[in-house]
């Protein structure tokens, strides 16, 4: 990528392409990277709609293949300039063993790494998660902090210590002196189209009558960032990791827009209400004490049940205890080292978000 080489079309590979925040990257590239010669999308799952894309200027190319086997992830690797790697197991419900998501998650992500030092593959974005951070065991909050606001993280779960695992595996390529040039995201919640568990209380408010019953204290902020902005960071700072390497390299950015500061339901009323949803009661309706013997008797009831289904509710302790605490971050790190600025405002990540629910929400889909 050398300056002679001005024009020179680039290879991208986007692994878990076909997840929530994936197809956002995958067609955020194909619309706003101007040097993106062939796009490879790697997931486990194919999407559809991934046939749509190979008619277009830029040449796609869907590899099903699976980050946890090493010889899959360095051919598609082999060739790439610049890999997103944004696939991982999302699992906060025990739907996974611990087992797997850790394959998944650090060595999926450690396969990915050698990848690119073994086929010289020079720029490396990771997905990491605001979880890297907190909230922590001991519910302590994280008001609208920073990449570098103290706080004491402390995990248990093995989704956060999955993340927190490949994020420091990131770190260690700096300080191991590699050619490779490497920084990591950590998006807070993401909402947006395609966002499942929007659609699932969406479905659950049907269901009861357009109604949902408020829980959690309005006190208590849950940070979330729009899908699109999100996408946007990935983006751009896959394109500037190279122009700016030293600045870059090895650093960590929390994914921040101008989504405002809310409760994780009230900020889910921002698109459930204008489809007609309303959140009952101005204060949490069930005591706190009830919601914890629930959510223990959730992890109850899925380690009774095992053998015979999966129950995985979306109470349990660990979720109880992310949707209470508040964690919210304010910066402008990603601005000062690339120049991100949100692509989408807020007005637009709403309006964008309810015509998703409104024409998806309801359907099958
Ligand atoms: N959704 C959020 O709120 C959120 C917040 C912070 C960070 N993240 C991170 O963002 C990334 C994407 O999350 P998402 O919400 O889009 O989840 P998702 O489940 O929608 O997407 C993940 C994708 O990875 C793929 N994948 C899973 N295991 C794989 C494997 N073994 N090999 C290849 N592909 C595999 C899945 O098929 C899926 O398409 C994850 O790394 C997650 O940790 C998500
Ligand atoms: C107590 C319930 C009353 O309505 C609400 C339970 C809500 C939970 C299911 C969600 C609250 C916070 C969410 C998580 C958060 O937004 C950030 C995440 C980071 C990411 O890396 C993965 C997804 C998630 C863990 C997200 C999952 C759902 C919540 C726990």
């Amino acid at each position: 990528m050398a300056d002679s080489a001005q024009a020179q079309k680039l290879v991208y590979l986007v692994t878990g392409g076909c997840g929530f925040l994936g197809e956002h990257v995958v067609r955020m590239l194909l619309q706003r990277e101007p040097r993106l010669g062939e796009l490879r999308v790697f997931d486990l799952h194919l999407g559809p709609w991934l046939e749509e894309l190979k008619t277009g200027p830029v040449r796609v190319t869907a590899i099903q293949g699976d980050v946890t086997q090493a010889h899959e992830v360095a051919a598609a690797v082999a060739g790439a300039h610049v890999v997103i790697h944004t696939a991982g197991l999302v699992d906060v419900f025990g739907r996974a063993s611990p087992k797997t998501i850790h394959e998944v998650n650090v060595q999926g992500t450690r396969n990915v790494i050698e990848a690119c030092v073994q086929t010289g593959t020079r720029f490396l974005v990771y997905t990491s998660s605001m979880e890297v951070v907190g909230p922590n065991t001991k519910g302590h909050p994280f008001y609208r902090g920073n990449e570098d606001t103290p706080y004491e993280a402390v995990h248990r779960h093995p989704y956060p210590c999955s993340k927190a695992l490949a994020e420091w595996l990131m770190g260690l390529l700096v300080c191991g002196g590699l050619p490779l040039v490497t920084c990591a995201l950590r998006p807070t919640g993401i909402y947006g189209e395609g966002h499942q568990i929007m659609r699932d209380f969406y479905r659950q408010g049907l269901r009861l009558g357009g109604r949902l019953f408020r829980a959690i204290p309005a006190s208590v902020e849950h940070g979330r960032v729009y899908v699109g902005n999100v996408a946007w960071m990935h983006v751009l700072a896959a394109r500037e990791l190279e122009r700016r390497a030293a600045r870059m390299g090895g650093q960590v950015y929390f994914c921040y827009d101008g989504s405002p500061y809310k409760s994780y339901e009230d900020f889910n009323m921002e698109f459930l209400g204008p489809c007609g949803l309303r959140l009952v009661g101005t204060r949490p309706l069930v005591p706190y004490w009830l919601l914890v013997f629930l959510a223990a008797l959730n992890v109850l009831l899925q380690w009774l049940l095992r053998p015979l289904l999966l129950y995985a509710p979306l109470l349990n302790p660990y979720t109880l205890a992310m949707a209470n605490t508040t964690f919210t971050v304010s910066t402008d790190k990603a601005q000062r080292h690339f120049g991100y600025e949100p692509l989408f405002s807020w007005e637009d990540s709403r309006t964008r978000t309810i015509l998703w629910v409104q024409a998806t929400g309801g359907s099958a889909q």
